[in-house]
């Protein structure tokens, strides 16, 4: 039975200005296994445009060309790059093999795209690289090698996939006359254990070795005659027995063919990935500076609050206050003070185990502390909560029952060292004036009395002290969100500094937010970076991905090469970024914890993970244009490109 039969092939250039040039008429001929066919003709002839049809890289023409009685032209794209890959083993003049894969890999790339196993492929491939006189050689680049041994690559890499049919394009073109004859007999060889092998050639002397030889001239045959006679050699069992596969490049194979290829362009690559990093690395910084601030600001106004305990004030603004405005203790300016209702409430929430009630008293002008002759005003008096924590206290200790913790400038005027002294208190309220001794414990940052002590000057003055601030005090930090959430609920105010906290992270969060994405703008410089480089990559290569899809390669695959090596670039600037991001940090660090005692730039890992993850989908999405090219690249153009 015929393997290939051809039948009124006509082949049409499109020339610029729409005219067509007629490269092939009506050729019609039929090859069966085991021939070793020369197709001679003159330059221009039609010899490739034949070549190329019969391979299955040009499905442009007109008339039928049927393998074992299938019709090519029905074929889908994805037959056809079945049909390329397993069917037909291209052989080309300038051996087109891939200076950047070692001369296993040139030859196993087939198998690659297969996704056949990595031992399965060397085995394979040791075997035929051997049967060409290579086996020694496999591990060299191709230009370590000599011409002749590059054709032999080239031959093993056609048959690797064992295929049905041989395509050789001039296989002896470049090649001086000792080793054609080695050529020449390894091909003399395959057409003897029964394939069909195709060659064309310019040479009389090249075309003596085949059994049958084709003249073509101004693309019609104009000769068609027997040559000599091969003896058929019969096929050893182990040679054609390999498993096809039959799945397609993995993923994996991809990212490794990728990383191949930007090894051999190592210092491009890394300055890519450099210069891509930048971005990543500001952004990373940007969010681990918001982080640190935020963290400095968090520690230094909880250092000043104790866990335990939840401050309670009245809101002013809930729509039915629980007093009446007469009712509104004058103590604190306009706030409000809790009636013994609310404090009945407050005291009841789950998990509070006491209660402390406060007040703060402002004057201006009015309150005064005196010692003996010196007497000097007080702006603030608050009494003592559990929410005072000792860093609030910078002498002596906290005060007892009638004792009193003054401010440091108020302990300076009054005489400098007044811990164990006797002061007197006033101040004024509602018209009326208050006074009372204490001795003083401490001196701090305010100045501060017991509730009670206060109480009790109002007491005996006949007035009620109402607390304006109540802290609930729970035995347990896990307890305090609960409470805050119910008093909450209940309509209560939490504390002003908490509050200020608050405030002070939503602005830095936003300020981190407008930074980093300041920063972010440099992603896209990146981007376009990374769309440049890809590019130019797909024209150095665009014979590389001619031979890829003369070998078989699908679209999808040569897609998936450029996209995995976008996906490398990514990874390795996302690991420069946090790389010298670690390295910039720590150095910050290192100064800033010299000079505020604090670490500047927090890193966590989410940042490490979204820049890395960042920088591989930008990357990823710049290099699908490029790919798209590439994979969108004809065969038979790219393999002409010089
Ligand atoms: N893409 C193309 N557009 C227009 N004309 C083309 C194109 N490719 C080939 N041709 C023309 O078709 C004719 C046959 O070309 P082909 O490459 O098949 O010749 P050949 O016999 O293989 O020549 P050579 O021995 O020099 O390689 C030539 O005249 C060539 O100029």
């Amino acid at each position: 039975m015929n393997v290939l039969e051809l039948h009124h092939i006509d082949k049409n250039y499109k020339l610029t200005g729409g005219e067509l040039y007629h490269a092939l008429r009506d050729i019609s001929v039929s090859f069966k296994k085991g021939e070793l066919v020369s197709i001679i003709g003159e330059s221009g002839s039609g010899k490739s445009t034949l070549m190329n049809i019969i391979g299955g890289l040009d499905s442009d023409f007109t008339g039928k060309l049927l393998f074992n009685g299938e019709n090519i032209g029905e074929y889908s794209e994805k037959q056809l790059d079945e049909y390329r890959k397993n069917k037909i083993g291209f052989i080309f003049q300038s051996f087109n093999l891939i200076s950047h894969l070692s001369i296993l890999d040139n030859v196993t790339i087939a198998m690659t795209l297969s996704n056949v196993s990595k031992e399965e492929r060397k085995k394979r491939a040791e075997k035929i690289l051997e049967q060409v006189g290579l086996k020694q050689h496999i591990h060299k680049k191709p230009n370590q090698l000599s011409g002749g041994q590059k054709q032999r690559v080239a031959i093993a890499r056609a048959l690797i996939n064992d295929p049905e049919v041989i395509i050789a394009d001039e296989p002896t073109g470049a090649l001086d006359s000792g080793t054609t004859d080695q050529v020449l007999k390894i091909i003399e060889d395959i057409a003897k254990r029964g394939k069909l092998v195709i060659m064309v050639t310019h040479s009389d002397k090249v075309a003596a070795h085949s059994s049958r030889v084709i003249r073509i001239a101004d693309g019609e045959i104009i000769d068609d005659r027997k040559g000599r006679e091969l003896a058929y050699v019969e096929e050893t069992a182990d040679s054609s027995d390999f498993p096809k596969g039959t799945k397609n490049l993995s993923f994996a194979s991809a990212v490794t063919l990728a990383f191949q290829n930007m090894k051999a362009k190592i210092t491009r690559n890394i300055w890519v990935s450099l210069g891509a990093s930048i971005g990543i690395m500001s952004v990373i910084l940007m969010l681990s500076l918001g982080g640190g601030l935020k963290a400095y600001v968090n520690q230094t106004i909880n250092s000043m609050i104790n866990p335990l305990v939840v401050e309670v004030n009245m809101d002013n603004h809930t729509e039915e206050p629980s007093v009446s405005k007469e009712e509104m203790n004058p103590l604190s300016g306009n706030s409000t003070p809790f009636t013994e209702a609310d404090l009945e409430t407050l005291s009841k929430i789950e998990h509070v185990d006491s209660m402390d009630k406060s007040v703060n008293i402002m004057g201006f002008g009015t309150n005064s502390i005196i010692y003996g002759d010196e007497s000097t005003s007080v702006l603030s008096i608050s009494t003592m909560s559990p929410n005072v924590t000792d860093s609030a206290l910078l002498d002596g200790s906290f005060p007892g029952d009638n004792e009193i913790v003054i401010q440091d400038e108020i302990a300076t005027a009054l005489g400098g060292d007044m811990i164990g002294k006797s002061v007197t208190l006033k101040w004024l309220v509602d018209e009326q004036f208050y006074s009372a001794d204490f001795i003083v414990s401490g001196i701090a940052n305010n100045n501060y009395v017991n509730f009670e002590d206060l109480a009790q000057v109002y007491a005996d003055n006949g007035n009620e002290l109402q607390p304006t601030t109540v802290y609930l005090v729970t035995d347990d930090e896990s307890h305090t969100d609960a409470i805050k959430a119910e008093i909450e609920k209940l309509g209560y105010k939490g504390s002003a500094q908490e509050a200020m906290m608050k405030l002070f992270n939503d602005m830095i969060d936003a300020l981190t937010f407008v930074l980093a994405s300041i920063s972010g703008v440099s992603l896209f410089v990146s981007a376009i970076m990374i769309l440049v480089i890809l590019y130019i990559s797909v024209v150095e290569r665009t014979k590389e991905i001619g031979v890829l899809k003369a070998i078989g390669a699908r679209r999808k695959d040569i897609k998936r090469i450029f996209v995995s090596e976008a996906f490398l670039i990514g990874l390795f600037s996302g690991m420069i970024a946090v790389t010298i991001t670690s390295i910039l940090g720590w150095i910050a660090n290192r100064i800033s914890s010299s000079l505020f005692d604090m670490n500047i730039v927090q890193m966590e890992m989410s940042y490490i993970t979204f820049g890395i993850v960042t920088s591989i989908v930008i990357s990823m999405l710049s290099g699908l244009l490029p790919a798209s090219k590439a994979a969108k690249l004809d065969p038979v153009d790219s393999l002409r490109r010089e």
